[in-house]
């Protein structure tokens, strides 16, 4: 696992909490992106080497849809950068790690992502990222 990638925010309305945040970090989020598969639509901050997505849910099956009718919003997950996705899922699953999706999907801000179950990393949901690489 290599840095934080990025701090997921699961909040209730996307353009509410864009200009929250904008006031916040003091820019202006840089993309918004939907990830039709997840049942999200995001936006991205970059405040210093830090990144920020914030996840309103487009469907009432969206994970983020039931995150927020549990727990209202608030940090949803922590995404960690990984060199070699495939490679990460199987050490975390030699590790005793439940990995949710065995096969890395496509997320958003171009990336390959995988997620471990919250129940066994003390209630934190984490992500594993790894950049899609052009060419
Ligand atoms: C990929 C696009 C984008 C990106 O960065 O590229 C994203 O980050 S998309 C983010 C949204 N997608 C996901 O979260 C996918 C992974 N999540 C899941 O598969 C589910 O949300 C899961 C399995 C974590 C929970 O789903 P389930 O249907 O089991 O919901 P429950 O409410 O029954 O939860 C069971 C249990 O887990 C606790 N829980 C749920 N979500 C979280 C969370 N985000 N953080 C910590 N804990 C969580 C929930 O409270 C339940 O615990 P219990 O003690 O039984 O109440
Ligand atoms: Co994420």
């Amino acid at each position: 696992m290599d840095k934080i990638e990025h701090i997921g925010i699961a909040v209730k309305d996307l353009e509410v909490s864009n200009s929250l945040f904008a006031k916040l970090l003091g820019v202006q989020h840089y993309k918004t992106e939907e990830v039709v598969s997840e049942g999200v639509r995001t936006s991205f901050f970059k405040s210093g080497p830090n990144k920020v997505e914030l996840l309103a849910a487009t469907n009432p099956e969206s994970p983020i849809a039931k995150f927020l009718e549990k727990k209202g919003e608030g940090i949803h997950h922590i995404a960690f950068a990984v060199e070699d996705i495939v490679a990460e899922i199987a050490r975390l699953k030699e590790e005793g790690f439940v990995v949710l999706n065995e096969t890395p999907k496509k997320g958003a801000d171009n990336k390959l992502v995988a997620f471990l179950h919250p129940k066994g990393t003390n209630g934190v949901l984490v992500e594993l990222c790894q950049e899609i690489k052009a060419g």
